[in-house]
């Protein structure tokens, strides 16, 4: 049986976006490449086994095995399609988004081994046995595993939608969970003069940490706050940008002041920003900070951001994630 590689591309998020916590959420132009093979080991396949490589974000970090974020997520694809896992899984990653700072990177490896799982259940591979050790079938023929399939597990294992939905769409999407528990999402395509810039510190926090220090519930009065500043940030961000709205329109009561205490430089950060009149929020969990430069404000950024700390404009990725073939990579 020969091998089949696919490459997929993955772009960092930014999530929440100040008042939509656990809903908005914006894609941006920095991406992860990871090839994806099933192969059949030399050994003959006793057991499941993965190889994986990594550069840039993550290398001598992470693990090279079946713990790997996206073996593990590819794996949990095949159980899903209601096909055999494969018997060797092996990755090449090329990492650009950095690691716990809330641009998405835990959303943008599951989104990136949900579809590399599914575009190579689309050929014969080498199944490894069952647990009991007998023989798997035959791989039947692919299931429909649909766009929103995608969604749903990614979400699923995220454990959020608001990074999932924009690094599969792209562009800004607003996230939410039908009563029956199945997310759907909404895509929109930011103005073109929506100029994110992101300020990125050397120091981490991880998504869990930072959710474990939200209340269970939060007064009626910051709900509706919130409820009016993301709906007047989706107009201003999708209208021509204006400054005083994008201001406004990014206050939030939910999540942010919760969470300081376990990234003062970040809330001091934001405090400084938003004084000066730039609209600036916690990116994701933080610890980066998420600004919306507007031309007359641009150049006071720079001199309130510390030397470990970098400053990357980025445009707004309108594509989301995609499967390229190894050849166009
Ligand atoms: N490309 C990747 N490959 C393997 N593991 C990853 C990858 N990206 C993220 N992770 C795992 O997810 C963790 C970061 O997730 P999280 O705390 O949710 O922060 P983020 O805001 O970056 O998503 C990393 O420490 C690592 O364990
Ligand atoms: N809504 C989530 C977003 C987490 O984003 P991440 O990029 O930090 O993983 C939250 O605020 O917990």
């Amino acid at each position: 049986m020969t091998d089949s590689t696919v490459v997929v591309r993955v772009p960092a998020t930014s999530a929440n976006l100040g008042p939509g916590f656990d809903t908005l959420g914006l894609a941006l132009a920095l991406h992860d490449e990871v090839e994806a093979t099933l192969y059949e080991p030399s050994s003959g396949g006793s057991a499941e086994t993965a190889e994986v490589s990594v550069e840039g974000e993550g290398a001598g970090e992470v693990p090279l095995d079946g713990r790997h974020l996206i073996v593990a997520t590819m794996r949990r694809t095949f159980d899903r399609m209601g096909l055999p896992r494969p018997s060797g899984i092996r990755l090449r990653c090329v990492n650009r988004i950095p690691h716990a700072r809330g641009l998405g990177s835990s959303s943008a490896a599951i989104c990136a081994g949900i579809l590399a799982a599914r575009a190579l259940a689309a050929e014969p591979y080498a199944a490894a046995p069952r647990p009991d050790g007998t023989a798997p079938a035959a791989p039947p023929s692919p299931p429909e595993f649909t766009d929103d399939d995608v969604f749903a597990l990614a979400t699923e294992i995220e454990g959020h939608p608001d990074n999932v939905g924009p690094c599969l769409a792209g562009g800004l999407t607003v996230a939410w969970t039908e009563p029956s528990g199945v997310p759907r999402m909404a895509k929109l395509l930011p103005h073109a003069d929506v100029r994110p810039v992101v300020l990125v510190p050397e120091h981490r926090l991880s998504t869990e940490t930072a959710r474990g220090l939200l209340p269970a519930s939060v007064p009626h009065a910051d709900a509706s706050a919130n409820a009016g500043r993301a709906a007047l940030l989706v107009a201003a961000l999708t209208g021509r940008p204006e400054r005083e709205l994008l201001l406004a329109g990014t206050e939030d009561r939910l999540h942010q002041g919760y969470r300081a205490p376990a990234m003062p430089r970040t809330a001091d950060l934001v405090a400084r920003l938003r004084a000066l009149g730039i609209p600036a929020v916690v990116s994701g969990a933080g610890p980066t900070v998420l600004a919306f430069s507007t031309g007359d404000k641009q150049d006071l950024i720079a001199p309130e951001v510390g030397n470990d700390w970098h400053i990357r404009p980025l445009d707004v990725e309108t594509r989301g994630a995609c499967v390229v073939s190894p050849e166009t990579r």
